[in-house]
């Protein structure tokens, strides 16, 4: 397949429009368009399936695969990521984060761990409200969301799960549209999963009737994962959206495998005529009849903007790059949900217990292959959203109070998950972590530079716990998780007291500093080239992703939406894609 790809690609060659990146947006982008014109999709990685083998294919792999570790230390897979390390967090324990990101065809579609759910009704009406375009509103995005993904409803047979009730609304999705990207629910449930469930029920967050792609966030759910069912198989933008066209036997876009864009070229009236690309160490030019798209994810849009003359002046002055157009937001408002893990001993098994010695787990391969069933088929899923109870927020500061009244009335502060992995002991048979993850950071970070040069990575602070307020809203979720960890519901399984951060951190300076110290990315890194209005100092892009102060540059990914969607973002980043397409082809 990588030889099919690769075969015969004119270099110095001309199309209608030029992707950069082959991502979650750049491929749904690319083959939208490349129905009625000629589209070249310029992607530095190479095919996952070859790279990375069942790691990007077989779901349950999806949460563990080592390069995912965050550490400066982590397990190297260069055929597969970019190796991005954060500068020192002076906020985190001056940690520098390894923050994975896919370079590979279909991008970090290809690396994540698949949860599929919307943002709210009051986010997105805060996206309309910013951009000033009330296409945004999410009843106005609900058609764009519908044509990405065709949804399959939980196989009950195959789920065997009494304690995983799916609930959700069938008028969310539309399949008569054949959307390409499959969403459904896991063929398995993770026992420590429907367990720690309960917890998170008792303390309040009952399940929504309407599940989280109807635009509500609150209570608890069991989400779909991009998992296609047929086969359990990872959905990724490249399975669905690029192998949809190739099979529709129309035409299809060209694909520039291990072709890295160095630079956006532009005329003299500032249009962008083509892209700069290597290959090989070859340097090559791929010119744009229309238009060129970048979309190279949240840390290498805002680099390629800055290498190509679009950014603050002062930083493009320092490194001699020509000012094509002096944007100050380029690489700014980075926003980014981190979360902590408070961990205790269980007496239920998980994924892991049941392929823990080489028989199980030729159990469960029978299981997998035979019945696209058993663990292998499950990347977890139950997730629950709240806007911290009043009797949590008597810490908070009034500025802290201020700040967080600010968020429309939907939007959820805490998203919280529950997992667990096997302890390796006897008893007990499992470490469950409960963990919170921040959804209204109000701290933000950067992405900028080091030199003119593609060929050194992007320089990125995420800011991490910079603004007071957010270590105060965590303190308050960390004694939330608690409450939940003592709750009775799960008082028959949890075995022993707490493993970490352990009983002795309780006051709220210990418990920020263990935040501090151990706060993780869940790689959800967005807004460095926001959209906004036109005048908009932070403003990088208008509502239809065009860039400001240049012609024929609209940047199409996760950098673009004003912040980061309540949530996991990837339904938001197809939706765009589909939109952005949809505008495009009618020469919006
Ligand atoms: C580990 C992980 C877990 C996640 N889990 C979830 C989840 O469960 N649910 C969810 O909704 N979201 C999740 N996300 C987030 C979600 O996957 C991303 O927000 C989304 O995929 C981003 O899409 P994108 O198009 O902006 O960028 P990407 O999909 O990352 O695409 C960018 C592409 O551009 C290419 N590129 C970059 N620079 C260049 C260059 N100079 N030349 C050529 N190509 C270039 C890259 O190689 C890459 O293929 C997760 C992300 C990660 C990393």
């Amino acid at each position: 397949q990588e030889e099919q790809l690769q075969a015969g690609k004119p270099r110095n060659a001309s199309y209608d429009y030029v992707v950069i990146g082959g991502g979650t947006a750049g491929l749904a982008l690319a083959a939208r368009l490349s129905v009625s014109a000629s589209v070249a999709v310029i992607e530095a990685g190479g095919l996952y399936e070859k790279d990375n083998g069942n790691q990007s294919v077989v779901p349950y792999y999806g949460l563990i695969m080592p390069f995912l570790a965050t550490t400066e230390d982590h397990p190297r897979q260069p055929l597969m990521d970019w190796d991005l390390l954060c500068t020192p967090q002076s906020s985190a324990g001056n940690r520098r984060i390894h923050y994975a990101q896919a370079k590979t065809l279909g991008g970090s579609s290809a690396i994540n761990t698949m949860t599929y759910h919307r943002g709210t009704v009051g986010s997105y009406q805060r996206w309309a409200d910013l951009v000033g375009d009330l296409s945004y509103t999410f009843d106005n995005l609900l058609p764009y969301f519908k044509r990405t993904a065709t949804v399959t409803p939980p196989n009950l047979q195959k789920r065997n799960a009494p304690n995983a009730t799916v609930l959700y609304e069938p008028s969310a999705f539309d399949n008569r549209l054949k959307g390409p990207l499959q969403v459904s629910w896991a063929n398995w449930v993770d026992p420590t999963q429907s367990w720690l469930a309960r917890a998170l029920q008792a303390v309040g967050q009952a399940l929504n009737p309407s599940g989280f792609n109807s635009g509500k966030l609150n209570g608890g759910a069991w989400t779909p994962s991009t998992i296609r069912p047929k086969d359990a198989t990872r959905s990724t933008s490249k399975i669905s959206y690029l192998e949809s066209a190739i099979k529709s036997k129309r035409r299809q876009p060209t694909i520039y495998l291990h072709s890295q864009a160095s630079k956006i070229l532009f005329d003299q009236d500032k249009t962008a005529t083509g892209v700069a690309v290597v290959t090989e160490g070859n340097g090559y030019v791929i010119s744009a009849k229309k238009e060129v798209i970048l979309s190279a994810g949240v840390f290498h849009s805002p680099q390629l903007l800055l290498l190509s003359g679009i950014g603050p002046a002062s930083t493009l002055s320092e490194y001699s790059i020509p000012i094509i157009s002096d944007l100050p937001g380029v690489g700014q408002n980075l926003w980014d949900q981190i979360f902590f893990n408070v961990l205790r001993g269980i007496s239920v098994p998980n994924a892991g217990t049941y392929l823990a010695t080489p028989a199980q787990q030729a159990v469960a391969l029978q299981q997998y292959y035979t019945n696209a069933a058993g663990p292998y088929s499950s990347a977890g899923g139950y997730i629950s959203f709240e806007k911290l109870p009043a009797e949590y927020r008597t810490t908070l500061s009034p500025r802290t109070a201020d700040m967080l009244s600010q968020f429309p009335t939907d939007w959820p502060e805490i998203e919280y998950l529950a997992s667990g992995f096997p302890s390796g002991t006897a008893n007990p048979t499992t470490i469950g972590v409960i963990s919170a993850i921040l959804l209204s950071p109000l701290s933000t970070g950067n992405v900028t530079i080091r030199s003119s040069s593609i060929s050194d990575p992007p320089v990125i602070n995420l800011g991490w716990l910079t603004d007071p307020a957010d270590g105060e809203t965590l303190v308050a979720a960390f004694k939330r998780v608690r409450e939940m960890w003592n709750s009775s519901a799960i008082s028959g399984i949890v075995a022993g007291p707490e493993i970490v951060p352990g009983a002795t951190v309780t006051s709220d300076a210990d418990i920020l500093n263990y935040i501090r110290q151990s706060a993780q990315p869940i790689w959800h890194a967005s807004s460095t080239c926001a959209m906004g209005k036109k005048g908009d100092s932070g403003a990088v892009v208008d509502s239809k992703a065009r860039v400001f102060g240049v012609n024929g540059l609209r940047v199409v990914d996760n950098s673009v939406t004003p912040f980061s969607v309540p949530g996991h973002p990837q339904s938001s980043v197809y939706m765009l894609a589909e939109k952005i397409a949809e505008n495009i082809l009618k020469a919006e």
